[in-house]
């Protein structure tokens, strides 16, 4: 469904992200793992599209058999939010503080459907409801926990039945309790709509929970790749026992 092939990403100096290569199938749960800076982030922002002004990609990112590299901004556009959705780790950053979240998932379905306003807002009801939050449509924002934005982002990123959801690092800044929930939310959401889902972490014991083949990137590169089961219990590349042993994940 995705597939990546030789992308590179690099700044004027020097290369960020070297040479990864990778594939989505339909409905399949990735894991994209390794430490802080090792390139997580820009490969998802190369996806979607989005890399931070001043870097390029060159390879190729095929998203339903179309050529991403090099699609005009207005095309991927129209991808964004329908066809690929991400969730990111901080929701502040995501959400329009100024506007009641019920409007802000409307909105989303709005932008990729022709819906009337009330079609889009008994939508936008029934996808909060989706994510347990019945009735809070009318807040803003600043008005609801950490855990409960993360769970508004994810409406907004499953309003128009995605067929791959991106998560980078979505619980990473709520408790332990809080990220359970979100989780679980996450994993209905694609379960339901048969979608993808690649997931962004540092965090071995969410991936073993979550996905179903892993992906490792140490210093721009994807060093080891296997199934989750395979790569927890006998990861191959020694960056990857590293992790493992830094980690407080028990012998899977
Ligand atoms: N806009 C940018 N300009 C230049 N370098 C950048 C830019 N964005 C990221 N980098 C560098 O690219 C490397 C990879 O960054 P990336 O954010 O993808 O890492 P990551 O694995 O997602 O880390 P984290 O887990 O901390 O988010 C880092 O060394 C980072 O400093």
């Amino acid at each position: 469904m995705i597939s990546v092939e030789a992308l590179t990403i690099f700044t004027d100096e020097h290369g960020l992200v070297r040479n990864v290569s990778f594939e989505v199938g339909e409905g399949e749960r990735v894991g994209l793992i390794g430490e802080s800076g090792s390139g997580k982030s820009l490969t998802a922002s190369a996806l979607m599209g989005l890399l931070p002004e001043g870097l390029r990609a060159t390879g190729s990112i095929t998203f339903h058999g179309k050529q991403l590299i090099g699609t005009s901004e207005r095309e991927l556009s129209q991808l964004r939010g329908r066809d690929m959705a991400m969730v990111f780790q901080e929701p502040m950053t995501a959400l329009n503080p100024l506007m009641r979240v019920g409007r802000q998932v409307a909105e989303s379905v709005r932008l990729h459907t022709r819906r009337s306003r009330r079609q889009a807002k008994a939508l936008a009801e029934e996808l909060l409801d989706s994510v347990g939050l019945p009735g809070t449509g009318g807040r803003y924002p600043h008005q609801l926990s950490g855990g409960q934005r993360q769970r508004v982002l994810l409406a907004i990123a499953l309003a128009n039945d995605p067929a791959l959801l991106i998560c980078d690092e979505p619980t990473t800044a709520l408790d332990v309790t809080v990220q359970a929930q979100v989780l679980d939310l996450i994993l209905a959401g694609v379960a339901e709509r048969s979608a993808a889902l690649l997931f962004i972490t540092h965090d071995l014991a969410v991936v073993a929970r979550v996905c179903e083949r892993l992906l490792v990137m140490h210093e721009g590169s994807i060093v080891e790749e296997g199934s989750t089961r395979e790569v927890l219990t006998n990861p191959r590349h020694d960056y990857t026992r590293r992790l493992l042993a830094a980690s407080d994940l028990e012998a899977a």
